[in-house]
């Protein structure tokens, strides 16, 4: 063995982080697979969506905009037509009271008609405070639910998490939503108030300033698509990265960083991904910038043809000198307007890009929610059955389960033993219908789990899993958690006593109200066994047909051990127990023991039995006691 301190010199540095590639449907760049017409088409509808959620959370809020923003526009509208009509009097032949005296009436309106659109204005961003965070929140719920709601086989998918990802910053996005449309939309009526002004002036001067800002909407929707680009090159690395940030700044890995040296490497891979980040980031910065310049070039020439026009038609006499000099402010006025419609109508577009990509994670969500049938399992249930039960996760050569068929009646304790990887854990998630099998049939007193609804099954199991959630909730919510509330802690305490918790339990700062998060102020944490009886309680707690308990008791002392097989064996009656687990010696509890070899029940029988039978049981028996 080499001793890692003298063999540092020598060993490489360390393997940076490893490139992402996905091959599967949903790894891809949407860019590359629909072509960005097809992407813009989309648009309309994911707008329309986004319209539909804004008027669902605050109708008031979405009509006060829309109000506002007519009249914020033609306001607008109104100041420059008065404003040129004002200047038309102030520019003409006359004594400048005459003049001033003439234009007064367009001044008072043009002071009018400022002040209303100054008034509609603060209405308008009032209104955009009001919607934003309600929708925000809103696209935030949908897909929180969408995830929640899927079939646990889709977080197997090939580029699941990415798409969920590139659907967060959609969901980031949306923030800016009501803000670009507003503004898209004082932008376009100006603009068309502005056109209608510049054209009676002379038709000639509209299609030049239109032609002036077109390059400049150009170049805001290629940069558009180059940053969106960038960002979906960079979503897998991101995802990956925010996974890792929060493992290795979690306090509950804390200790497992410290005492294992691992915060030097965890930073080089942190700043390494980082880098990666940023170098595809930066690499866009040139592109950017050359479109910035082709169009700006462009524009200016545009615009130099603009103002040359117009020196063209009054020095030639075509328009009189108070109408060309009305002509400038309107141009500039025009020119304005048009800009800010361009610059607003890409922010939408940019944004919508986003939305379109949250808009399609939650259809794909949606086709993976289960859509099972609507057979109700019953409240006792009797007897479950699996029919040669074969299941392969996605991506994997083998089956995991590879046709398992036995009979579990009510008041049994099966014990689930075997090898590590041989199906023990898939097997339960097929029993209790997180996982649907690829052949074979999973019934409960005769109904396929396959048309059964999965919200009745999931009334009737309690599970504890191999890898359980130390919910951040209060001592009493992470024991009820699933359950209706009660206003009597009776049962909670019934539990608390049952799996050996209620000293710990009482020690707590404020006892059941205790949260247990000791990163959060005021909360206390558990130790590993003291969670571990808790999960139990939970599953205890639910008094459902069907229990399973995926190595329970793992991390806790003989006496947790004890209390909670006592307690199994207590309420067995009433219920069927699957119990998986590693400890032999906790199998004599069953009335029947399942051993599982490669997905594949290749003994079964009680204790007693299997450990005279001279197989995989009796083998595992003798390591255990090889000591
Ligand atoms: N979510 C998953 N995606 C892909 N493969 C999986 C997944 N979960 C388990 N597997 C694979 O399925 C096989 C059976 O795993 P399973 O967890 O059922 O075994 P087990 O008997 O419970 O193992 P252990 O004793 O280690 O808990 C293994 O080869 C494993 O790699």
């Amino acid at each position: 063995m080499t001793d890692a301190s003298t063999a540092h010199a020598k060993t490489p540095p360390p393997p940076p982080p490893a490139t992402i590639t996905f091959e599967g449907k949903f790894g891809k760049n949407p860019l590359a697979d629909a072509g960005f017409g097809a992407m813009c088409r989309r648009l309309p509808a994911v707008l329309g969506h986004t319209a539909r959620m804004a008027w669902a959370v605050d109708r008031t809020g979405v009509v006060l905009l829309l109000v506002c923003q007519v009249l914020t526009g033609v306001a607008a509208a109104v100041v420059l037509a008065f404003t040129a009509q004002a200047m038309t009097h102030i520019l003409a032949t006359g004594t400048v009271s005459e003049r001033l005296h003439a234009a007064l009436p367009a001044l008072i309106v043009v002071t009018a008609a400022a002040a209303v659109g100054r008034v509609s204005g603060a209405l308008s961003s009032y209104a955009d405070r009001r919607i934003t965070p309600l929708l925000t929140t809103e696209a935030d719920m949908v897909l929180v639910a969408a995830v929640c709601r899927v079939e646990s086989s889709a977080y197997g998918e090939d580029g699941f998490a990415d798409r969920q990802e590139a659907a967060e910053v959609g969901v980031t996005r949306t923030r800016m939503m009501v803000q670009d449309a507003q503004r898209f939309m004082s932008a376009l009526i100006r603009m068309v108030a502005a056109s209608g002004v510049i054209t009676a002036l002379h038709p000639l001067l509209l299609p030049l300033l239109l032609l002036a800002v077109l390059p400049a909407g150009t170049g805001a929707v290629l940069s558009a698509r180059v940053d969106y680009e960038t960002h979906y090159l960079n979503v897998g690395d991101r995802n990956v990265r925010s996974m890792m940030r929060w493992w290795a700044t979690y306090s509950r890995y804390g200790d497992e960083v410290r005492a294992n040296g691992m915060t030097g490497y965890l930073i080089y891979w942190y700043r390494a991904l980082s880098d990666r980040i940023d170098r595809r980031t930066v690499t866009a910065a040139p592109r950017m910038l050359r479109i910035a310049l082709a169009t700006s070039a462009l524009g200016g020439i545009f615009l130099l043809c603009t103002w040359a026009t117009l020196a063209w038609l009054a020095t030639t006499g075509r328009i009189a000198l108070p109408v060309a000099a009305t002509a400038v402010v309107a141009v500039q006025t025009t020119l304005a307007a048009l800009s800010q419609c361009v610059i607003h109508g890409a922010a939408m577009f940019h944004t919508s890009l986003y939305l379109a990509d949250m808009r399609s994670f939650l259809d794909m969500a949606g086709e993976r929610a289960p859509k099972r049938g609507e057979s109700a399992v019953p409240e006792r249930v009797a007897e479950i059955r699996l029919d040669d039960v074969v299941y392969q996760y996605p991506g994997k050569e083998e089956p995991a389960v590879a046709g398992v068929s036995l009979t579990l009646r009510r008041g049994e304790i099966l014990a689930v033993v075997g090898e590590n990887g041989s199906g023990k854990s898939t097997l339960a998630k097929l029993i209790t219908g997180i996982l649907l099998a690829d052949k074979g049939r999973v019934l409960w007193d005769g109904i396929d789990l396959a048309e059964a609804d999965p919200d009745a099954l999931w009334k009737r199991t309690a599970l504890v899993p191999q890898g359980f959630a130390c919910w951040p909730l209060r001592a009493r919510e992470n024991i009820t958690l699933g359950q209706p509330r009660t206003y009597d802690d009776g049962p909670v305490w019934d539990v608390v006593d049952a799996v050996g918790m209620r000293e710990a339990i009482e020690k707590l700062p404020r006892q059941l109200d205790t949260l247990l998060a000791k990163e959060l102020w005021g909360g206390a944490e558990l130790s590993g066994g003291q969670w571990q009886r808790l999960v139990c309680g939970r599953a205890l707690y639910r008094r459902t047909p069907l229990l399973i308990l995926d190595e329970p008791t793992s991390q806790m002392d003989a006496r947790g051990e004890h209390a909670i097989f006592l307690e199994i064996k207590r309420i067995a009656a009433e219920r069927m127990t699957v119990v998986v687990t590693h400890q032999l010696e906790n199998t004599r509890l069953a009335d029947r023991i399942l051993v599982m070899d490669k997905g594949r029940i290749v003994e079964q029988g009680t204790y007693e039995e299997l450990t005279h039978a001279g197989g995989l049981f009796a083998e595992l028996v003798a390591l255990a006691q090889d000591r």
